[in-house]
């Protein structure tokens, strides 16, 4: 059938330019398996005005590759309906050039694929449009995504094995204790509790070996009592070693995510175990998930909305797993206010949303949105504002931006490995 193209006719204001200001936010020095994170990372603020002279905020990465992406779609989106969300992602598939192939920014999301570089980018676009389009109908995003089931959504306290400060003192100190045993996560799992109010906790793996990470799990399990725990070492185990950790923490833990690499290994884990296993790894497209959910090889799906294409097709996802039987939560990478709005409209619209939700928001000492987002339990309070109930800062996102064009380039683009290998030359990432 051929292709209706809506922009021509669908009714509502249209796109008159589109603004895109690359952000180097602070970000600690936290640790993963494959590096640290730099003192600095990458993100885009797209905005999206309107011939009513609404403008829309959308977030998404910051690295070069999304970058020349974004630059391509937002020259072409002169004169487009903003409520053509559809033609948006039909637009973004003519006009984006995208290459994939390597591993995604900080190696810790699955195969990078063209697709999905161009999502990451559209993501961000789309919730742009939707945030335009609520303030332009005076409603809330929520709304115009069936409507929020939830006044509040809860999120789960992000623990990080982490050192104090970035190598040779360079970045901003935010003033957290290093955190490099079992001890140092309870006491970085005790402040944040008392600072969030959070109930449930993960720790990023994948860091030391396997046994120092177990006897970290045990050390919270005993400091809190009956909260649900979760493990992701971002697949750096075998499927041996993934066996051995979820038999030592059977009952310990809520679920244990990406503890190996690749469908057919989390299949062969999960089929060995009774412990629910979570990706952000190994179901990151539609092509994946019929294998991952035909074998089994995982019992919940963490979205996202930036590497899914955005809100509407978070909730297209989330209609998938249900259909399945495979629970949603959501996945996080480290992102300003403008998204964990973002993430918190959707995940009010997602019926079945059955864990608490990632956010590294509590590790950012930076924003762009004039009113910072604070935990209240746990939880984030569900916007009715219309649109995302959010507004710039403009002087922050103009220093921000002013520390983007000030880089020489080498923080440009999330290099996690390289991070690491200015504090231990000859690093390469953990493997047990
Ligand atoms: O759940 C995950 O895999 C993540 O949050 C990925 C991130 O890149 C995390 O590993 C990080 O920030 O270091
Ligand atoms: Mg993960």
């Amino acid at each position: 059938m051929a292709e209706v193209t809506a922009t021509e006719t669908a009714p509502g204001p249209r796109i008159t330019h589109v603004r895109l200001t690359p952000v180097l936010i602070a970000d600690p020095p936290l640790l993963n398996t494959t590096g640290v994170h730099q003192p600095y990372t990458p993100r885009l603020i797209v905005e999206i005005v309107t011939e009513g002279g609404v403008t829309g905020v959308g977030e998404t990465y910051g690295d070069t590759k999304y970058l020349v992406l974004a630059r391509a779609l937002a020259d072409a989106l002169a004169g487009h309906q903003v409520a053509d969300i559809n033609g948006l992602f039909t637009l973004a598939g003519r006009v984006c050039h995208a290459e994939g192939g390597g591993l995604d920014v900080g190696g810790t999301r699955g195969v990078e694929t063209a697709e999905k570089l161009r999502l990451s980018v559209v993501s961000a676009f789309e919730v742009a449009c939707l945030d335009a389009l609520g303030k332009t109908l005076g409603l809330p995003v929520h709304a115009l995504l069936g409507g929020k089931v939830r006044d509040s959504v809860e999120y789960s306290a992000y623990l990080f094995y982490r050192w104090a400060e970035h190598p040779g003192g360079v970045g901003e100190r935010d003033g957290w204790a290093a955190a490099l045993d079992p001890a140092g996560v309870v006491e970085q799992a005790r402040r944040l509790v008392e600072r969030h109010g959070f109930s449930s906790f993960k720790l990023k793996g994948g860091v030391f070996a396997p046994d120092e990470e177990i006897a970290a799990i045990r050390a919270l399990a005993e400091a809190f009592l009956g909260r649900p725990l979760r493990l992701d070492p971002n697949g750096a185990w075998s499927t041996e070693t993934s066996l051995y950790v979820a038999r030592e923490l059977a009952g310990v833990l809520e679920y244990l995510e990406d503890p190996t690499t690749g469908t057919p290994a989390m299949a062969e884990v999960a089929a060995a175990t009774g412990l629910p296993l979570a990706t952000n790894m190994c179901v990151t497209t539609l092509a994946e998930i019929p294998e991952a959910f035909t074998t089994g090889a995982v019992q919940v799906v963490l979205s996202d909305h930036h590497y899914w294409g955005g809100l509407h097709r978070t909730r297209e996802l989330a209609a998938i797993c249900r259909t399945f039987g495979v629970g949603v939560s959501m996945h996080s990478n480290f992102h300003l206010g403008v998204s964990l709005a973002a993430m918190t409209q959707v995940a009010a619209a997602v019926p079945h949303l059955d864990h608490a939700c990632d956010s590294h928001y509590p590790w950012s000492t930076e924003d762009v949105v004039a009113e910072p987002f604070t935990f209240e339990d746990g939880r984030i309070e569900v916007s009715d504002a219309p649109g995302l109930g959010v507004e710039l800062d403009r002087d922050r996102l103009e220093f921000l931006h002013r520390r983007w064009l000030d880089d020489d380039g080498s923080l440009r683009d999330r290099d996690d490995l390289a991070a690491m290998r200015v504090a231990r030359p000859g690093w390469s990432a953990r493997r047990w």
